[in-house]
Order: C-alpha cells, then sequence, then structure tokens
C-alpha cells in the first residue's frame, strides 16, 4: 500500500476556513498532529446512535477515531497512525462526520 502522506503546511492550516467545527489537537499518546471536535446531544442514547454512525464511517473510510463518550458527550479526535500526523484520510472522515453531526 501506498506511503499515505502528511499534509503539508498550507494543506494544514487550509484546514481552518475546510473544517472551522474542528480544532488543531494532539493524539491521546500526545504524540502526533490531530483535529477533534466535541459533541454534546440530548443524551446518552442520541450520543450512542451517532458513534454507531460514525463507526460505520471508519470501516468505510478504513480509518478510525480516537474518540471518548461520558454520557451525552462525544469527543472524537483524527490523526493518520501510518502518517503520524495529519493526512487527507483525516479531512475526508471529518467532512463525513460533519454531514451526520
Ligand atoms: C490496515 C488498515 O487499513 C490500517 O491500519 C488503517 C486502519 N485505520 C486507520 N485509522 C487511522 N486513524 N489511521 C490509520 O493510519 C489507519 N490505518
Amino acid at each position: 500500500m501506498a506511503k499515505i502522506e502528511k499534509l503539508t503546511d498550507s494543506e494544514r492550516a487550509a484546514l481552518v476556513d475546510l473544517l472551522p467545527a474542528w480544532s488543531f489537537a494532539r493524539t491521546n499518546a500526545g504524540q502526533n498532529d490531530a483535529i477533534e471536535r466535541k459533541f454534546v446531544f440530548k443524551d446518552f442514547s442520541e450520543a450512542f446512535a451517532f458513534m454507531a454512525r460514525v463507526a460505520l464511517l471508519a470501516e468505510k473510510h478504513d480509518h478510525h477515531p480516537e474518540w471518548t463518550n461520558v454520557y451525552n458527550r462525544v469527543a472524537i479526535t483524527l490523526s493518520t497512525h501510518d502518517a503520524g500526523g495529519l493526512s487527507v484520510r483525516d479531512i475526508q472522515l471529518a467532512e463525513a462526520i460533519d454531514m451526520i453531526a
């Protein structure tokens, strides 16, 4: 499989406008560049229903989030392990998540 490339600095800077609901972050291990978005739902059931849909998106994209859930809150962090930072796959999954949020 071709090595997945990290975003260039200018591509990364463009994320501010391309993904306005997302913020720059680090992976949980604190190592890699990432983006994150936090969600608040009516209750746990709504939060988990959202997570189930995101899980299916992750499988479709073969790109998986780091995420946490506390009752009605979900935090999603995206980074590309294979690139050691942000790649186009993070953008694609973030856009797909934004469409169902
Ligand atoms: C073998 C499988 O395709 C790879 O491990 C995929 C799976 N999901 C992934 N998810 C994320 N976030 N980063 C990856 O590099 C990645 N690689």
